[in-house]
């Protein structure tokens, strides 16, 4: 049997002061982290850093899918209501299906955090064979999402065609539930 190839995985950190070298983003490498700790198939990061701007996220977004070839893509940041908040907007602009069963559950579990979690507008879409999530800009916010929201991930991957992702259940259990 041949290897199977890593699943690649888009890590986009979008960020006016991050990409301007204004700070350290914290954001592309703690979503690295979370699928390191997690996944025990193989995958490999594709990240990329852009500002808050919805052409050039889209743009991400589907560079990340359609050339890259990525069944996964986190965003982090930019899922506010300021001006300059416009993830959600370009996450839809590449959508084929929403997903809103996401943001629900992530708005969700984030008010058990912190009353400011109904301020984000974070959703999560289909493009082809890739499922696009929205994180908050927070990099706490991002282990406290991914958590909820990570035991239906690898099925919707493999609902639309993605390589076939598991976990370590010790740290989240995957639930598929034809097998
Ligand atoms: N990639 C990141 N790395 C480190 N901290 C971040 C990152 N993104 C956001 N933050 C922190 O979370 C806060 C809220 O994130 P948000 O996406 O609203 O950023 P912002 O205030 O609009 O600024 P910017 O887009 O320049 O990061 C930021 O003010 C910053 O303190
Ligand atoms: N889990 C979690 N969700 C969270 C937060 C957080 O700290 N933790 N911050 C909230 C705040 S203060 C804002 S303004 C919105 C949008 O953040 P963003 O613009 O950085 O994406 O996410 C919210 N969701």
């Amino acid at each position: 049997m041949p290897d199977t190839p890593p699943a690649r995985i888009g890590i986009v950190t979008v960020s006016d002061r991050a990409s301007r070298g204004e700070y350290e983003d914290r954001g592309g490498p703690a979503i690295r982290q979370y699928f390191e700790d997690v996944l025990t198939s193989p995958w490999e990061a594709v990240p990329r850093l852009v500002p808050d701007d919805r052409g050039a996220i889209a743009a991400a977004l589907v560079e990340l899918a359609d050339a890259e070839g990525c069944p996964l893509i986190v965003t982090t940041g930019g899922t506010g209501p300021a001006p300059r908040d416009v993830t959600p907007e370009a996450t839809l602009d590449v959508a084929e299906k929403v997903m809103p069963g996401f943001g629900e559950l992530m708005r969700q579990v984030s008010l058990r955090k912190v009353p400011t979690a109904i301020l984000s507008r974070q959703t999560a879409v289909i493009r082809g064979r890739c499922l696009i999530i929205n994180l908050p800009g927070q990099p706490r916010a991002i282990a406290e999402c991914l958590d909820a929201v990570l035991p239906a991930v690898p099925y919707c991957v493999d609902l639309v065609g993605g390589p076939r992702l598991e976990t370590n259940p010790d740290r989240i259990a995957a639930f598929r539930p034809k097998t």
